[in-house]
């Protein structure tokens, strides 16, 4: 930490990504620091970053292998970016992205650096496996052996069970339910219906195309792999389609589908953060600024309906420090892991009785929902984890610089009963 005790304004200046695709189909043959990669050429190329000394880069991936330990670094050296440039990894489940941002935007608003990109990537696609606990053991002590026959003695001691790959799960630990399986306890508990949740995603599909084919992501995204635009997106889907899915996680009582849940999925975003004169030297635009951030946790071991409903207590803190009431914006931007644990977030918002009994000190009240993910989101754009806060960041500040003036409510959902909420303004 330095002595600076200013606070700077932190600007939003630039946006990248690469289309997101379903896991499996167009990044099936590359890994996360191709994805990333790309997403950050893109933006070097697109803001003329080309050789820049940049304060610093950082983001991560929910899942990488182990011989990515450095992952932004390494992504950096090999970029166009002045390889002086410093990197670190981060991870934060879902939240990687918009952790990232607010890491890079405090250290901008303190003034240790002017200028800093934030990131995110994953790749379903191309995860790493881990060896069995035994079978790691025995080949640490294989490792240590000082003889041959030392080795193979204990080589000899590996059963055939030890063989089973351990693969990254989708789940809890402490509970040992994925988040569809937690969130088919949101919806039955808050009773959020089929259809409400299928509405709700057939919206994002719409909005999404609807942007498409107004050019709103133009400027957004580098194509990537032979992919253009995000491949998730159904531009003919209909709610009877939806409706016809079945149940994903509770086979027999459900209301999940993979229409209404983010699917499995590949991709990488990032954003450049800056001071304003930083971006004034530059001859850079401003597009909006970072105003106010949040994280909060909530307990979901007891409580397993409320996994992923820990923004509403972030949400509650941050407008409360901001002065700001939740009715305040132009626009709101939720990230949709599910239909379900949105349309939850709403309705806790709007029922005095449910915010009371999740614990919030207030009621919010109710959002118009016209400005709710206007553009689409995760139902129709996918969810690779970390790459989900640099879109969801860029979306917001090309509306809110497109409107050319408001403010922006971002809320953003992860694994562990976490959640991180912000403010962005013009
Ligand atoms: C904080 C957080 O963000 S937590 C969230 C983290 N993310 C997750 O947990 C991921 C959750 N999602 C999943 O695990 C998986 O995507 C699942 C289990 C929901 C679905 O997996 P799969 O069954 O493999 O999905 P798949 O892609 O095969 O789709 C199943 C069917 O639905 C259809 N479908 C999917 N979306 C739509 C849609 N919008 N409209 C119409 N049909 C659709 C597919 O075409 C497919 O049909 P087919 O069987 O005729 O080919």
């Amino acid at each position: 930490m330095n002595q600076n005790t200013s606070i700077r304004k932190v600007a939003i200046v630039g946006y990248n990504r690469i289309p997101f695709a379903r896991a499996n189909t167009a990044y099936s043959n590359v890994g996360n620091q191709q994805m990333m990669i790309a997403a950050l050429d893109g933006l070097i190329d697109k803001y003329h970053l080309n050789g820049k000394l940049l304060g610093e880069v950082a983001g991560g991936a929910v899942i990488k292998h182990t011989y990515d330990s450095n992952l932004m670094r390494e992504c950096v050296m090999k970029t166009n970016l002045d390889p002086a440039t410093p990197a670190c990894d981060l991870q934060q489940a879902c939240d990687t992205g918009i952790e990232s941002a607010v890491y890079i935007a405090n250290k901008i608003a303190l003034g240790q650096i002017d200028s800093g990109i934030a990131g995110g990537v994953d790749s379903i696609s191309d995860i790493p496996m881990a060896v069995s606990e035994n079978l790691r053991k025995l080949l640490l002590e294989a490792r240590q052996a000082k003889s041959l026959g030392g080795k193979i003695k204990t080589f000899l001691k590996i059963r055939p069970k030890d063989l089973s790959p351990l693969v990254p799960r989708n789940e809890e630990s402490q509970t040992g339910l994925s988040m569809g399986g937690h969130t088919e306890i949101t919806a039955k508990y808050y009773k959020i219906s089929r259809e409400d949740q299928d509405q709700f995603a057939l919206r994002s599909h719409l909005n999404m195309a609807k942007a498409y084919d107004e050019g709103f992501f133009d400027d957004m995204i580098t194509p990537f792999n032979g992919l253009e635009k995000d491949n998730n997106l159904r531009k003919d889907s209909t709610i009877e389609k939806l409706a016809k899915l079945k149940p994903a996680f509770d086979k027999v009582n459900g209301t999940l589908t993979a229409g209404n849940s983010t699917p499995l999925t590949d991709g990488a975003s990032c954003i450049l953060l800056a001071s304003e004169e930083w971006a004034k030297e530059q001859g850079l635009p401003i597009l909006a600024y970072i105003t106010f951030a949040e994280i909060a946790a909530i307990e979901y071991v007891k409580k397993q309906q409320n996994l992923l409903l820990a923004p509403l207590f972030a949400a509650s803190r941050m407008l409360e420090k901001a002065g700001l009431n939740l009715q305040d914006f132009d626009y709101y931007e939720i990230h949709e892991a599910f239909a379900a644990q949105t349309l939850a977030t709403l309705k806790i918002w709007e029922s005095p009785e449910l915010s009371k009994e999740i614990g919030l000190k207030k009621t919010l009240g109710a959002i118009d929902r016209e400005k709710l993910n206007v553009k689409g989101s995760s139902l129709a754009a996918a969810h690779p984890f970390a790459a989900t806060g640099g879109r969801i960041i860029g979306v917001m500040a090309k509306l809110l610089n497109e409107k050319g003036s408001g403010k922006g409510f971002i809320s953003i959902c992860a694994a562990g009963g976490q959640g991180v909420t912000m403010i962005i303004e013009k």
